[in-house]
């Protein structure tokens, strides 16, 4: 049997994806034959040796790179500049840097310009998730049935891509590429305006007087709940991924509020077939989903 894809795998930031990616990594034996993870806070890099996933622990971004064949940056995406500017020099040639991150033109803004020769960058986004974070909220399957998009540069290194490319398969996903505009416009309806949607919805609820409060609580059985499912999610990331992808999130909410200021329009007017036309589509797209087993 040939060895493992990565000889030295880093994961810079080990939190829900990165440990998920070194728990798959620990479980299977092809991906890497050792896994470095680093991380900022001395409580995250304690927490992650009492879990025992990587096989290295380094506290020091420069010295987690050194000698690995691949990189992969598993922090929120406004991080990426900053990390950069640390690991860069320490990146040995031929080495493969890679990323998690939800936003696409904004990491090729942050990491191209600094990239050493000889190193090979592979912009990649796993679309697979949950509302939890930091390194005890991994799991080895998170990937697994759901696409990966990679967004490859233009004359970038194939052999590398192809990499890339195999270790997501080896992981679950199913891998599709395309540019970073296309990627950002297609994640900013499917992922960054829901996410806006239900911390919205959710703000909306809580600044009502405190007797309508109390009956929303008591209420949110069902439709009002799914929304706070991903309202619950990580601050920091969503941060980021708002300020990263500022304006393909910002085309799809004026697409969005013309589109749902014509349903209000619709509901005013009694236009009920105009209604029921929406309401079939919203379930014709969740039996689409279900029928392709994603939902
Ligand atoms: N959570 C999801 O559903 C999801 C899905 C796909 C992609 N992503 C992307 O994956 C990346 C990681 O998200 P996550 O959900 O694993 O987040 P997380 O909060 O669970 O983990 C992030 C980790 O990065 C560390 N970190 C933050 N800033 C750092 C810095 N400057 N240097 C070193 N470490 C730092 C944190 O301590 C933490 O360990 C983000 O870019 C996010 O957009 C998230
Ligand atoms: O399932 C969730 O909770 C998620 O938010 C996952 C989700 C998504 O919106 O689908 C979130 C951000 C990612 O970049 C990819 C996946």
């Amino acid at each position: 049997m040939s060895g493992p894809l990565f000889r030295r795998l880093c994961l810079i930031g080990a939190g829900l994806i990165g440990s998920s990616i070194a728990r798959l990594a620990r479980e299977r034996g092809d991906i890497a034959g050792t896994v470095v993870a680093h991380t900022r806070k001395p409580e995250t890099l304690a927490r992650i040796r009492e879990l025992g996933f990587a096989d290295v622990v380094e506290e020091d971004a420069a010295r987690a790179v050194e000698g690995a064949d691949c990189v992969i940056l598993c922090v929120p995406v406004g991080a990426y500049a900053g990390v950069m500017a640390q690991i860069a020099p320490h990146l040995a040639p031929g080495c493969i840097l890679t990323d998690v991150g939800s936003t696409k033109g904004s990491v090729i803004r942050d990491l191209a310009p600094l990239l050493p020769p000889g190193v090979h960058l592979v912009p990649a986004h796993p679309m697979a998730g949950t509302e939890h974070s930091g390194p005890d909220a991994g799991f080895a399957t998170l990937f697994e049935g759901r696409y990966t998009i990679l967004t490859p540069l233009p004359g970038g290194d194939r052999a590398a891509q192809d990499k890339v490319a195999e270790f997501w398969r080896r992981a679950g996903s199913t891998v599709e590429s395309m540019d970073a505009a296309t990627h950002d416009k297609v994640v900013a309806i499917v992922s960054h305006l829901p996410h806006l949607i239900a911390f919205t919805i959710c703000g909306t609820a809580d600044d009502l007087a405190e007797e309508t409060r109390e009956a929303v609580l008591r209420f949110a059985a069902s439709g009002f709940r799914d929304f706070t499912r991903i309202a619950a999610s990580d601050v920091d990331m969503w941060r980021d991924i708002f300020l990263n992808n500022r304006d393909a999130l910002l085309e799809m909410l004026a697409r969005f509020t013309e589109d749902s200021h014509a349903l209000a329009r619709a509901v005013r007017w009694g236009q009920s077939d105009f209604i029921e036309d929406r309401i079939r589509r919203g379930r014709r797209i969740r039996r689409g989903l279900i029928e392709r087993k994603q939902a």
